[in-house]
């Protein structure tokens, strides 16, 4: 069983839109809501594929009434969590060319016996999982050690965690030796301080997480595809797509199919890549089941280090 824990859920609001035209009135083509957030995604994925996990998902206010019903409809396994603050909504902009901006609201504080409530929720449903994942952003006031301090008391037992965090948050955690991390580019750069141009940077900037205390890397690099740095080995995957609908939940659904298939090794890389691409090819985050993932057309093997990817190149960020 894989446990997800979404300390900062969402609605989430896919709209399309012809073009964004800052400052006017726009016209949307179409709007599509699902219920989000990182791990909630992972656990959705893994419903999809008929992969046992559990989700345990914080509420709040009219919105997280909405987003436990449509988590309940989707028939997802969870561990609800009354909290005071309203469930954040997040918003993303889906133009014509594959283009989109995504609005993430901070979300609201929890209070600490809120965070005390759902750690304990935590602890109660991990003794069946192999996987903890601690995914997402904190909200406002959250302390930046909490993802570690569930990868500590998680080691302890021999529970597996995986992160997928950013800024502060992946900081700390990667101090508690997760078993995994999955960072994208940009949070690779923001991570390392180095700019991420080529596989070959990919690959040094997981050996530096690695070094900070990550056992397993794997950085997903968008339309370019993904690299895995682990203990046996470096490998990277891409799975292309060539009608990309929505890369929301992309990552998420990505980690998905990778701990579904076992969490290391070349072929959980593999599987991972097509469960990512498949989410591409779907509408705002819907996640993909077995009739959407097709295993054909993804290759893996060792990176060639001076690759350039074709995404943009984040600005090297100073390091905190
Ligand atoms: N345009 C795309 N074409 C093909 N695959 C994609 C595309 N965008 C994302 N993916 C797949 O989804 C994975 C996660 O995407 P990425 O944008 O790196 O993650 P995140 O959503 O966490 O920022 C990638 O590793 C890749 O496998
Ligand atoms: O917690 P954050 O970093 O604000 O991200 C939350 C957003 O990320 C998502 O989980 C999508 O994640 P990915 O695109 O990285 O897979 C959305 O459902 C949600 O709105």
């Amino acid at each position: 069983m894989i446990l997800t824990l979404t300390l900062n859920p969402s609605l989430d609001r896919t709209i399309a839109i012809g073009a964004l035209d800052r400052g006017a009135v726009i016209r949307a083509a179409a709007a599509h809501l699902d219920p989000g957030g990182k791990g909630v995604n992972v656990s959705r994925a893994l419903l999809a594929n008929a992969v046992a996990s559990r989700a345990v998902v914080p509420f709040g206010g009219d919105e997280g009434r909405q987003l436990v019903r449509l988590l309940a409809a989707e028939g997802l396994d969870m561990v609800t969590v009354p909290v005071a603050g309203p469930t954040r909504s997040n918003v993303t902009l889906a133009e014509p060319d594959g283009t989109i901006t995504k609005i993430n609201e901070p979300g609201t504080a929890l209070s600490p016996g809120e965070l005390d409530t759902i750690a304990e929720a935590v602890l109660a449903a991990a003794h069946e999982a192999d996987w903890v994942v601690a995914s997402g952003s904190l909200p406002p006031e959250v302390p930046a050690d909490v993802y570690a301090a569930l990868c500590r008391r998680f080691a302890e037992a021999g529970i597996l965690v995986a992160v997928d965090t950013s800024g502060p948050a992946l900081a700390c955690a990667l101090g508690a030796a997760p078993a995994l991390v999955k960072p994208n580019v940009e949070e690779l750069a923001a991570a390392t301080g180095m700019p991420i141009r080529c596989l070959g940077d990919v690959v040094e900037a997981a050996g530096k997480l690695r070094a900070a205390g990550a056992r397993t890397v794997l950085a997903s690099l968008g339309a370019d595809g993904a690299v895995l740095v682990e203990d046996s080995g470096i490998w990277y995957g891409e799975a292309p797509v060539t009608e990309p609908r929505s890369s929301v939940g992309a990552g998420d659904a990505m980690l998905a199919g990778f701990l579904a298939a076992g969490g290391h090794g070349p072929d959980a890389l593999a599987q991972g890549l097509t469960w990512g691409a498949a989410a591409v090819r779907l509408p705002g985050s819907r996640m993909p089941g077995p009739d959407d993932i097709d295993p054909a057309g993804v290759a893996v093997g060792p990176p060639d280090p001076v690759r350039l990817l074709t995404s943009t190149p984040p600005a090297p960020a100073p390091l905190p």
